[in-house]
């Protein structure tokens, strides 16, 4: 993939990589990663999670981020009315589902103006016909590597089984992304990525971003060889 793939503004705007950082939960690590411009920050409302956010977190700090860089809450198994509460609190963009939640909690959510990306564990293989029942009640995808835990586990999937991917609702890449597979992702040519998910392997501390380390990769991600 040419991170860039387009040379025209248009296009660019279509095809370009999005860049999420996830897992943020100190103010101050927000501000600087936020000088970096991701499309989207991430931050995780599952209390049994060291990323865990909403101990540390007050919502203006949230509600000051620039406009450009849109604020993902991640839940897992959440109730319905939790999420939307949490999500008007924080303010909210986009949910990300990283548990066992069906397509009616994806529709519903959808329904009352929340965009909905739905995440699938992959293992060593995966079937397609999994994400039929979501497909209408779902902005974005995201595939995450199946591990121990729900996420952050820091492993990565055979990304290879994703060149199949037969939909058109676009897709988040998860699970143990680092530096190391730039020229991977650029190889590739994933069809339906949309963007790339950075969560463990750039943390000084959980929840605690390297942003010098962050700054280098996003860097590479955006590095186009061809302009
Ligand atoms: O990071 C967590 O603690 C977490 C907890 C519960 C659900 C999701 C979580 N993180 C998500 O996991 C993926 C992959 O992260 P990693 O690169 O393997 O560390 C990412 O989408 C995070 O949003």
């Amino acid at each position: 993939m040419a991170i860039v793939e387009s040379t025209t503004p248009e296009n660019e705007a279509h095809n370009k990589l999005r860049i999420k950082v996830c897992g943020m939960k100190f103010a101050e690590n927000i501000a600087n990663v936020a000088t970096l411009e991701p499309d989207f920050l991430g931050f995780i409302f599952v209390s049994g999670s060291a990323r865990y956010a909403a101990d540390t977190l007050d919502p203006r700090q949230l509600l000051a981020l620039p406009l450009g860089i849109k604020r993902v809450g991640v839940f897992v198994d959440e109730t319905t009315a939790n999420i939307l509460r949490i999500a008007g609190q924080y303010g909210l963009d986009l949910v990300q589902l990283h548990g066992e939640e069906t397509p009616e909690q994806c529709a519903d959510l959808q329904t009352a103006g929340l965009p909905v990306m739905k995440v699938f564990s992959v293992g060593e293989t995966f079937d397609f016909a999994t994400l039929m029942p979501y497909v209408s009640h779902c902005t974005y995808f995201l595939f995450d590597t199946k591990g121990e835990m729900r996420g952050g586990n820091g492993t990565t999937f055979d990304w290879n089984l994703l060149k199949a991917y037969p939909l058109s609702v676009p897709y988040f890449l998860a699970g143990g992304l680092d530096l190391s597979h730039v020229p991977v992702l650029q190889e590739l040519q994933l069809p339906g990525l949309f963007a790339v998910d950075l969560n463990s392997r750039f943390e000084a501390a959980p929840g605690q971003k390297d942003v010098e380390k962050l700054r280098v990769m996003l860097e590479a991600l955006r590095y186009n060889p061809m302009n």
